[in-house]
């Protein structure tokens, strides 16, 4: 699920480009292996698509297309079909960050930071980041971005991206280039757009332990397969790779250094930023470090989170 005015932007590309999207320079490739467009306040991925199906809508002209954008009908607050990544249709203007795609939570998760002050989720994903690299060959493309300002007295983090017609992959590296030993933790907070929520199922969790963070953290062990039948915020304890089923596509979602799985969807009580029709299009299934599985770095140590996502099948 794209937002209207997002899609348009890409149709008015050609290979890759910078632009410009609710106030943020995003970065966007509309090329034979697919589509990809990256959010540079906090690097982070708002749309994936991958070949066959990129492409198939192509506007002529870029100057048309933007005139499309810049019309106050074309801003309506919509999503169309298209990508395996939900994002809102009206995100939070800056500094506020955009809720959807992959949100970089860095360094807490949730609200983790070590005073239990800090902004939920961490300052990575509002903050600005520099694209350091775009490597495009045939097969597809790699991006490595790094934060502009320090985030962190002693930790660095970084984020590279790689895509192609079969798979998207991100990784959060983090560096400790401080002197004493450092608590972190973290999520690649991924929104998968999904046909409907109530229709989802996440295969790979039965058995796992978890925290309910709708029951002040109640501890439980997952009977089955979970489905998503009503609000759920569950942090369960796993490294396994799962699969969402929408009943229309089974994403496989593959991770490494998390032994957390955050499954999250608010049902009708969604957020501001989430128009009650693209609410129930979109189910996260998180690839974190969190108060189960903290990670301790010490100097010169670091650390990768990553998760890679497939597609099993398409019915
Ligand atoms: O609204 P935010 O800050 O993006 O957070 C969304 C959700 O993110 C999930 O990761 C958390 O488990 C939820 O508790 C939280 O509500």
């Amino acid at each position: 699920m794209i937002p209207t005015t997002l899609r348009q932007l890409l149709d008015a590309t050609r290979g890759q480009r910078l632009a410009e999207w609710q106030g943020r320079e995003v970065w966007l490739a509309r090329e034979p292996w697919g589509e990809l467009a990256v959010s540079l306040q906090g690097a982070q991925v708002l749309h994936f698509l991958p070949a066959p199906d990129a492409g198939r809508k192509a506007t002529d002209s870029i100057a048309e297309a933007e005139q499309e954008t810049a019309d106050p009908a074309a801003e309506a607050a919509t999503l169309v079909p298209g990508g395996w990544l939900w994002v809102t249709p009206t995100p939070q203007p800056l500094p506020g960050a955009i809720r959807g795609g992959i949100p970089l939570c860095w360094p807490w998760f949730a609200d983790e930071s070590p005073d239990g002050q800090g902004p939920m989720h961490g300052p990575a994903r509002k903050a600005a980041w520099r694209l350091d690299a775009a490597d495009e060959h045939e097969e597809g493309v790699e991006l490595h971005l790094s934060p502009q300002d320090r985030l962190h007295e002693q930790l660095v983090p970084r984020a590279v991206i790689q895509a192609n017609a079969r798979r998207l992959h991100v990784e959060l590296i983090t560096e400790h280039r401080g002197t004493t030993p450092v608590k972190y933790t973290g999520a690649l907070h991924s929104y998968f757009g999904v046909r409907h929520t109530h229709r989802c199922k996440v295969e790979g969790l039965a058995g796992a332990r978890y925290l309910d963070k709708l029951k002040n953290f109640a501890e439980d062990v997952q009977q089955g397969e979970p489905g998503i039948r009503g609000a759920i915020d569950r942090i369960y304890q796993s490294n396994r790779e799962v699969v969402l089923d929408d009943g229309e596509r089974r994403l496989r979602i593959a991770k490494q250094g998390s032994d957390s799985t955050v499954v999250w969807h608010p049902d009708s009580e969604l957020p501001q930023d989430t128009p009650p029709e693209a609410g129930h299009r979109f189910v996260c299934v998180e690839a974190a470090c969190t108060r189960l599985d903290p990670v301790w770095l010490v100097p010169g140590a670091q650390h990768l989170l990553a998760t890679t996502i497939s597609c099993e099948e398409n019915r």
